[in-house]
């Protein structure tokens, strides 16, 4: 019921995968198999380079485009890097801030995350933000702990008017990747959690507005289940994203929400 008050999304992490060329045959593909009168937000996370194109290849099937990460600066001698602002001028509306694999192998911090957080929404894109546990921390009992001090980091002074556009993302570290999904109570749980560290933080009214996303192996098989929990209002999908036969699938499960 408290959908109403939210946008469900779901959204792919390409990472490193799908040069151009591929990225032209995918959207052959699914162009004929995406539902039309959709009500769930589409949104495909590219590589940076590629940006500019999936938005003209995207367009006609109102799949929204998003960058995989950005730099907190607005400018400066930072080689390699881009800024919020250049991916939003290349025609994309989403990017992510803090997956686990940016943590881990790039040196992302919750502090980093915060900044970066405040270049999207300052630059007029919208923040998928991510957090989750590690195994290890699953199984100290500290899961909850962690997330709140990860949502409180990440929005660390961000105005309540500008929490219409930010996404948290739960995506525990031990389900990227493996196989192996939360199972839908673990997801919901969490999620749920989340939505009490938004409350507290912002009130009622925010929290009900925010859109909290699942990732870890969401697939064709077991999205509609994770998706069923009311605090999970969509999914931020890894290796199922890349085909588009299964990507449509989790957004036509999504759709029967
Ligand atoms: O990291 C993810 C999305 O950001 C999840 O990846 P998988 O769906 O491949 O597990």
């Amino acid at each position: 019921m408290n959908r109403r008050y939210r946008k469900t999304i779901i959204a792919g992490n390409w990472k490193m995968n799908n040069t151009l060329s591929q990225m032209k045959a995918f959207a052959e593909q699914i162009k004929p198999i995406i539902p039309k009168g959709k009500w769930c937000n589409v949104v495909l996370c590219v590589p940076a380079v590629n940006i500019t194109s999936a938005v003209r290849l995207f367009k006609d099937c109102h799949i929204a485009i998003g960058a995989e990460t950005c730099h907190y600066e607005d400018h400066g001698a930072f080689t390699g890097e881009i800024t919020a602002e250049m991916i939003k001028e290349a025609g994309a509306k989403y990017v992510i801030i803090g997956h686990s694999e940016r943590r881990q192998y790039y040196n992302e911090t919750d502090f980093t995350v915060n900044k970066k957080v405040h270049a999207a929404i300052n630059a007029g894109l919208i923040p998928i933000v991510c957090v989750g546990e590690s195994l290890e921390q699953r199984e100290l009992g500290v899961t909850m702990e962690l997330i709140s001090y990860q949502v409180k980091c990440a929005l660390a002074n961000v105005p309540a008017d500008k929490m219409r556009h930010v996404v948290i993302a739960y995506e525990p570290l031990w389900a990227i990747g493996t196989g192996k999904t939360a199972t839908a109570e673990q997801a919901g749980e969490v999620c749920q959690a989340i939505r009490a560290v938004i409350r507290k933080l912002y009130g009622a009214h925010v929290a009900r507005s925010v859109t909290i996303q699942y990732g870890g192996s969401m697939n064709a098989k077991n999205a509609a289940e994770l998706l069923a929990q009311p605090d999970v209002d969509g999914g931020l999908i890894g290796g199922a994203s890349l085909k588009p036969a299964d990507f449509v699938e989790i957004i036509n499960s999504a759709n029967q929400e």
